[in-house]
């Protein structure tokens, strides 16, 4: 599964462009799954123009209320009504510009199940955390929150994306081998829960996904997918990490 996050980029114009580009660059690429999560206010246009294609859409981000006096959020609903599949949900850089805690992600994750919207759960540490070696404590942190939540079967609905903070819109991604230890982590810790759901759910990898370390990375027994954010910006850059996750 490969994933486009465009984060706060587009305009009609040049969306449109995009679009139209994946649509004929994976017409015939029939064996991933295929998205791009877009700014609220151009899901009509990724409606209009994926619909009917092996492509779907979703967004960044919703509220964990069904509605509300929140100046500015997005319901779950207001996602439904625009058939997204997806929403990406506690993405790090929503955990530290808007403050999102595990909770608040937590609840937005049942929500989004709740409603029918598959929630991308990201979950990874920073830089910080990294260096200071706790990285497996702050995903299983993360990870606990949810699944204390909506327990296993609930998390079974959603896909995760471990996303190493530190490598988002860096260039440097983690290595393949320091990402599939990562991913096996976070299954191995859902396995002590439910062995059934840990084996099929899908784990994507996010932070710095490129052209040149897609198919490395893709290879790893425990990374499902990629989460991207600079290269689904670029048609033939997407085009190609997905073609190689099909
Ligand atoms: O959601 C996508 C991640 O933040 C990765 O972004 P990036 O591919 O620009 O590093």
């Amino acid at each position: 599964m490969v994933v486009g996050n465009w984060k706060m980029y587009g305009n009609l114009a040049w969306n449109k462009t995009l679009l139209e580009s994946l649509v004929e660059g994976l017409r015939d690429y029939r064996n991933a799954d295929y998205a791009v999560c877009v700014p609220t206010p151009y899901l009509f246009q990724a409606q209009a123009v994926l619909a009917g294609s092996n492509i779907a859409w979703g967004g960044q981000n919703m509220h964990q209320f069904e509605g509300g006096a929140f100046t500015g959020s997005v319901a779950p609903h207001m996602l439904v009504d625009f058939g997204c599949s997806y929403v990406i949900i506690g993405h790090s850089e929503r955990r530290e510009l808007c403050y999102e805690s595990d909770p608040v992600v937590a609840a937005k994750f049942e929500v989004a199940v709740k409603v029918g919207i598959k929630p991308i759960f990201c979950l990874g540490e920073t830089r910080e955390e990294y260096e200071a070696g706790i990285t497996e404590e702050v995903v299983a942190r993360q990870l606990d929150a949810v699944l204390s939540r909506v327990g296993p079967d609930g998390l079974a609905e959603g896909v995760l994306a471990y996303e190493p903070v530190w490598a988002i819109g860096t260039g440097r991604g983690a290595s393949p081998a320091q990402a599939q230890a990562v991913h096996a982590f976070i299954r191995e810790r859902i396995a002590e829960q439910d062995f059934e759901v840990a084996s099929h759910i899908k784990i994507l990898h996010g932070g710095s996904v490129r052209v040149a370390n897609a198919a490395q990375l893709l290879s790893m027994p425990d990374i499902d997918g990629a989460l991207v954010g600079n290269a689904s910006l670029v048609a033939d850059q997407f085009i190609a990490i997905c073609r190689a996750a099909n």
